[in-house]
């Protein structure tokens, strides 16, 4: 981004805040190059302190920006983009969606606008700059993947797929924080229960899940090839591995996965 270019972020709640966050602190932009709006707007007076614009006009805030990221629930959408269409200029804005279950078409379909439109899904981890993030277009130019791509490269990792693919990015990655959690939740349940105080046992479970992560990220390699190097012959772990293993882990991760990517393509009516 340029200094002279702004972004509107219309719904500024986990993901919009945090993304507004992380563009400061990265240096992409200043606070004054970012307008902030939801309709409780007494819930963002830290951040007019800070410089932010900040405002319940979804209008005003589109007729100044050249980015316009919408970031409100899918139930949601629809009302935001009847109220927005009269101020957006389709052939000089750029509007970003990070809205599950939404694709590029249908936001231009209930705009009757042809505008760009790019897609990005990133997880909760975007609020300390670890999120992994995908983004996908059927309309985009190349000049503002990249741009999108640069904005979200500064709160994690981005990777760009094809669209029809964005349901299972969803569930994947969006919902899969979640469902990691929950595994280290349940690790540190086992930790309680076999000697270590909960708060002990949640940091070592936390810390243990991080170092098995960070082997596969900075080491390339694959899970099982480093699942070996622990399983030692008539061992402890391959004993609590395939106990695990027999009650349906991985199963359960699978269809857990499957299920979401499901509900993530249902979470827009297209007539509401
Ligand atoms: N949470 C997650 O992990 C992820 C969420 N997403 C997607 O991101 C989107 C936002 O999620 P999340 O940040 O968690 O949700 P939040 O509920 O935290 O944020 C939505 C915000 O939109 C505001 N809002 C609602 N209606 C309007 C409106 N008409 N004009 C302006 N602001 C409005 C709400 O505030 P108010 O009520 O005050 O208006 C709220 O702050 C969702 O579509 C979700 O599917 C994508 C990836 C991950
Ligand atoms: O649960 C949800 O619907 C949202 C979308 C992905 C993560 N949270």
């Amino acid at each position: 981004m340029n200094a002279q270019q702004h972004i509107s972020i219309l719904g500024s709640g986990n993901i919009g805040l945090s993304l507004a966050k992380g563009l400061v602190k990265k240096g992409i932009c200043k606070p004054q190059q970012i307008s902030l709006t939801r309709r409780n707007v007494a819930a963002l007076a830290q951040y007019a302190e800070q410089g932010y614009h900040v405002s319940d006009n979804n209008l005003r805030a589109v007729r100044k920006a050249d980015i316009i990221v919408l970031a409100v629930l899918p139930q949601q959408l629809n009302k935001l983009l009847d109220e927005i269409k009269p101020s957006l200029k389709p052939d000089k804005q750029l509007l970003i969606s990070v809205i599950s279950g939404v694709s590029c078409a249908d936001i231009r379909q209930h705009l009757d606008l042809n505008v760009q439109v790019i897609r990005a899904m990133p997880n909760t981890a975007i609020a300390i700059g670890h999120s992994m993030t995908c983004i996908a277009t059927d309309n985009g130019t190349n000049k503002n993947i990249n741009m999108t791509k640069s904005l979200f490269d500064t709160v994690g990792v981005t990777i760009q797929i094809n669209e029809e693919l964005m349901t299972s990015a969803t569930a994947l990655c969006a919902c899969g924080i979640a469902f990691f959690l929950r595994s280290i939740r349940a690790a540190s349940q086992g930790g309680t229960e076999i000697g270590f105080h909960a708060h002990d046992a949640l940091k070592m479970a936390a810390q243990t899940a991080k170092g098995a992560a960070d082997l596969l990220l900075q080491l390339a390699s694959h899970p099982e090839q480093e699942i070996d190097k622990v399983t030692s012959p008539s061992g402890c772990t391959i004993a609590g591995l395939n106990e695990m293993e027999h009650h349906g882990f991985s199963s359960a991760m699978i269809k857990g996965i499957r299920l979401s990517a499901e509900k993530a393509g249902d979470l827009y009516k297209k007539d509401s």
